[in-house]
């Protein structure tokens, strides 16, 4: 396995996979961890993620340095990304206790009460956009509830994944309670297979979701999945369109247009369509694309020349099919993985950007005449990951978010973003389950009941 640079095409290293008997031996190791690591109380765990908190924020500079050299992530973002992993610490630090302290239920018992119990190994497959951060939201509250974890991490950020074990070292927590795994894709159905792994957490592609669900379902193992999206935004005739185009454009380029939830469907009410398109364009245009290691870059390479290729393949068949592209679309020789600010409009059922995940800066945009054919567009996907609403109607934006937008969360005048506090995830093709605040920490817990009669 090697690391390329995709913001010049350099070989960055090589790393050797490691062999069966090595990854049955960390198995091993995890679940003797599991069996002490368990017994540890409440305030030891929350003091040693405090701990993992403060190696973060100090080792951030090194670590969004990896960041831009393995996925082309620039570096102030790198940085925003390692301090949401040192909160999502701290947050289940402080109230992860509480979240899973034992409920008294009354009923004909003298006594009976539900208790939060930790499942033991758990094996973590995760993608490379956001490396630290997907891994960290899944561990934080994992580690809180008493888990332990495997990390099989996407063949990019090799790096990414092993320094992870190193910060939990630092930081003082037991050997083998995180441990990474170089494997590659294959070798996840073994892991899952064996029995002393007991749930497995996938965030990723719909296709890798559904194989590894399939295989955990088999044999009767928890899964959680965070999986793609096509967030739907709704710009309404009496929206604040310079807040909205300037939220839209801000989320489409996120990570280089390649997160789960950057606004990807930007649905207009027509009345307003030709002055948002206007403003929308503006702001896209306005990135400074360059250097992922120059802290004035806001727009770094796309992760990989396959990945932007397969991007550029998408919008050529929009244009095909009849789109028109207003902005970008186009590859520049080099050995780089940049691809540009991309606005297709005239998207209709059928295109890539109508039916497909866009995993890249290329938004899509939809015209449409009413509230109802907005709604209707906005669900009309196999995706429900996050979605977003723009309008100065909060009673109508309301009624829409909580009852007829088919998604795990609806944003109103904002652009959707995780947090600790909140719980995230998806439903339909985006997945099960839910990552982040008490929900999160429920997923891999066995809530056992006791009833003392
Ligand atoms: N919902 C979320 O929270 C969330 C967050 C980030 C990314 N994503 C989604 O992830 C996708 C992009 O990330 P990616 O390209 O790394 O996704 P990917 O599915 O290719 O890879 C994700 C992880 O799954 C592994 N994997 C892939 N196929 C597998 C298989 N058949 N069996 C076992 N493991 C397998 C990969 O090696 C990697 O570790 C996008 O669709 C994006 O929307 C979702
Ligand atoms: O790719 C998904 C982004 C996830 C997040 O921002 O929490």
């Amino acid at each position: 396995m090697h690391t390329t640079n995709p913001y010049n095409g350099k070989l960055v290293k090589e790393y050797k996979l490691h062999t069966a008997e090595e990854v049955s031996d960390k198995i091993h190791k995890a679940h003797q961890a599991f069996e002490t690591w368990r017994t540890v109380g409440y305030n030891q765990r929350a003091d040693l993620l405090k701990k993992l908190a403060e190696v973060l924020t100090t080792r951030k500079t090194e670590l969004a340095h990896l960041m831009a050299e393995e996925m082309g992530k620039p570096i102030t973002a790198g940085s925003a990304e390692i301090e949401k992993c040192a909160k999502v610490c701290i947050y289940y630090a402080e109230h992860g206790a509480e979240f899973l302290k034992d409920e008294i239920v009354t009923t004909d018992a003298s006594n009976s009460y539900i208790t939060f119990q930790p499942l033991g190994v758990v094996l973590a497959v995760m993608p490379w956009n956001f490396p630290f951060w997907q891994t960290f939201r899944f561990l934080g509250p994992g580690l809180m509830a008493g888990n332990v974890a495997l990390l099989k991490h996407a063949s990019n950020v090799p790096g990414c994944a092993l320094i992870i074990e190193e910060l939990l070292k630092q930081a003082g927590f037991p050997e083998h309670v995180f441990q990474t795994l170089l494997i590659s894709s294959d070798s996840v159905e073994s892991i899952i297979a064996n029995p002393l792994v007991k749930a497995v957490t996938l965030t990723g592609s719909t296709e890798a979701g559904m194989k590894v669900a399939g295989q955990a379902a088999s044999l009767i193992k928890k899964a959680v999945l965070e999986l793609g999206g096509s967030d739907p935004y709704i710009i309404f005739e009496d929206a604040d369109l310079e807040l909205a185009a300037s939220k839209c454009a801000e989320s489409r380029l996120i990570n280089s247009g390649q997160s789960c939830i950057a606004a990807k469907r930007f649905i207009v009410l027509e009345e307003v369509a030709a002055q948002f398109i206007a403003l929308f364009k503006d702001k896209m245009a306005s990135q400074h694309p360059g250097d992922p290691m120059q802290p004035d870059t806001t727009m770094g390479p796309m992760a990989k020349v396959a990945l932007r290729d397969e991007l550029h393949q998408q919008v050529v068949k929009c244009i095909e099919m009849g789109a028109k592209c207003i902005l970008g679309g186009t590859v520049e020789p080099g050995e780089h993985a940049f691809y540009p600010p991309t606005i297709l409009t005239g998207v209709t059922k059928g295109m890539p950007a109508y039916d497909e995940e866009l995993f890249g800066p290329v938004a899509s945009v939809i015209v449409v005449k009413d509230e109802d054919e907005a709604i209707c567009v906005a669900n009309d996907s196999s995706f429900g990951l996050g979605s977003a609403l723009f309008t100065t109607d909060l009673n109508r934006a309301n009624r829409i978010a909580s009852m007829q937008i088919e998604a795990g969360c609806c944003f109103i005048n904002d652009y959707v973003r995780s947090s600790p506090d909140l719980p995230f995830g998806g439903i339909k093709q985006s997945g099960y389950g839910r990552e982040l605040g008490v929900y999160g920490i429920k997923e891999f817990v066995n809530i056992k009941s006791v009833y003392v009669a």
